[in-house]
């Protein structure tokens, strides 16, 4: 089909369904919700929407021949995205949770416009890539598919249960091989990538003798460790070298969990605790075998030196989620009050564009001259977007925005800036989703404190 006669269907199709959705448009929505829309210039009608907008899975490429088997177990077609590879849409109300394939980690519940998100980053084996804000982890999964077997990928998030999904869901799909799993704080994350190899194979470890669940420093033997843990030699020198990642709650996690129960707050780092923890690693993520502190080697350490940074980094940042079409209307179900409180709330809605620019120039400032960022949020609104992105600019003449080229293809708009995109039901068929691609340009006088041989 001709592109013009492509683009007047699109507008149809997309008109229609706006007509559509406003004769549907919700009631329930809150005041304070109807209020944030109406400061932000954002038309209601988009929430009714939330109903029909179909539901998408990423099925993991080892199980694309099983599609038959899928759609029979489901009791229906899956529909394939012609624009995004291995992913479908299945109806609204189609239940995925129950089946065999998704138990067995052969598929993932993840909207189309996410998916976008990870493939604008054009993640290529033998990357070194960074995800800032990580969890529950279906971005995370994805990229760790595009890494396959080479490189590295290093996952953040300040929410100690968020995290704890983000684990088990790269425990479930296979996929944590390559990936370091930290509990911090992005706004100041600054550990590098592993970019040697492990120095002990599998075969080196030894399961007796292990006193700790977590690395500390410890009187041991270099060449021999304990899964999970170090082994004590009075004889050696102080070293501390880590051992297999063991499954389980670590202790710190334990004490942790048994502190917020007992304050009855959720387990989350303080904002003042900077140092991240080391919540899981994969077996080929670079960490059995290193020194503890060879893997803590930060940013800051690698000033004027040839140590590199990440080649792509994902900052999906904290927003009001209020693109999120089907989260917010579970709202209905949960309690408005409680969505209020999380993401309406006076003080969280002036902070939550500092944390986001706070988020994408420390993301920046780990990525290498020459790599590639991806800056996303769930909300609509232009304050948590362009005006992010913008304010970011203002002070980063290294910085550039990007043509995602794939994008030619994608049913999505272009946003306020050059080469920024919004996904949005009514043109999309998809939930709310900005992004903005950049680039780091070469060394100047801007970035010298930058990693990268800055
Ligand atoms: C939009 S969600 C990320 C979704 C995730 N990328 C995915 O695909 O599943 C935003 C995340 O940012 C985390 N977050 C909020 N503040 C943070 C901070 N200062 N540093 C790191 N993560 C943060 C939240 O805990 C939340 O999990």
């Amino acid at each position: 089909m001709a592109a013009a006669a492509m683009a007047t269907l699109r507008a149809h199709q997309a008109c229609s369904r706006a007509t559509a959705v406003a004769d549907e448009l919700p009631t329930t929505l809150p005041p304070a919700f109807l209020a944030f829309l109406k400061r932000n210039g954002l038309d209601v009608s988009i929430y009714a929407a939330a109903a029909t907008l179909p539901r998408y899975v990423r099925v993991k490429p080892q199980a694309i021949s099983e599609i038959p088997e899928i759609e029979e177990e489901l009791g229906l077609k899956l529909s394939s995205l012609t624009w995004l590879p291995n992913f479908f849409s299945l109806p609204p109300e189609a239940q995925i949770a129950s089946t065999q394939a998704y138990q067995q980690g052969k598929l993932y519940g993840m909207d189309a416009a996410s998916g976008a998100a990870v493939a604008a980053l054009a993640i290529s084996p033998g990357d070194h890539v960074l995800d800032v804000c990580a969890a529950p982890g279906a971005k995370l999964c994805m990229m760790a598919e595009f890494l396959g077997d080479s490189g590295s990928l290093t996952a953040v998030d300040i929410s100690r249960p968020r995290l704890a999904a983000c684990r088990t869901m790269l425990r479930k799909y296979d996929l944590g091989r390559r990936t370091r799993l930290y509990l911090g704080d992005g706004t100041s994350f600054s550990l590098l990538p592993l970019t040697g190899t492990s120095k002990l194979s599998p075969a080196n470890v030894c399961d007796d003798q292990c006193h700790n669940e977590e690395p500390t420093e410890v009187t041991g033997n270099s060449d021999r460790l304990c899964k999970g843990g170090f082994q004590k030699d009075a004889r050696a020198e102080i070293t501390s070298l880590y051992g297999e990642w063991r499954s389980g709650r670590t202790r710190q996690e334990k004490r942790a969990a048994k502190r917020a129960k007992y304050l009855g707050i959720p387990e989350q780092i303080s904002w003042d605790d900077r140092a991240p923890e080391l919540f899981f690693y994969g077996v080929d993520s670079g960490v059995v075998g290193m020194k503890v502190a060879d893997v803590a080697q930060t940013c800051s350490d690698s000033q004027n030196t040839s140590l590199r940074g990440y080649d792509k980094v994902l900052v999906d940042a904290e927003c009001t989620h209020d693109g999120s079409l089907k989260h917010i209307t579970k709202y209905e179900q949960w309690g408005w009050e409680t969505f209020e409180r999380r993401f309406l709330n006076e003080d969280r809605i002036a902070s939550i564009t500092s944390l986001q620019l706070r988020l994408l120039s420390n993301g920046f400032r780990l990525l290498n001259p020459g790599g590639t960022l991806v800056y996303s949020t769930c909300s609509f609104t232009k304050d948590q977007n362009e005006g992010v992105v913008g304010r970011f600019l203002a002070t980063h003449n290294n910085a550039e925005l990007q043509e995602v080229e794939l994008a030619r293809q994608w049913p999505c708009s272009p946003g306020g800036l050059p080469h920024t995109l919004r996904f949005d039901p009514v043109s999309s068929n998809t939930s709310g989703l900005f992004m903005a691609k950049l680039t780091k340009l070469g060394c100047g006088p801007s970035n010298k404190s930058e990693v990268g041989g800055c």
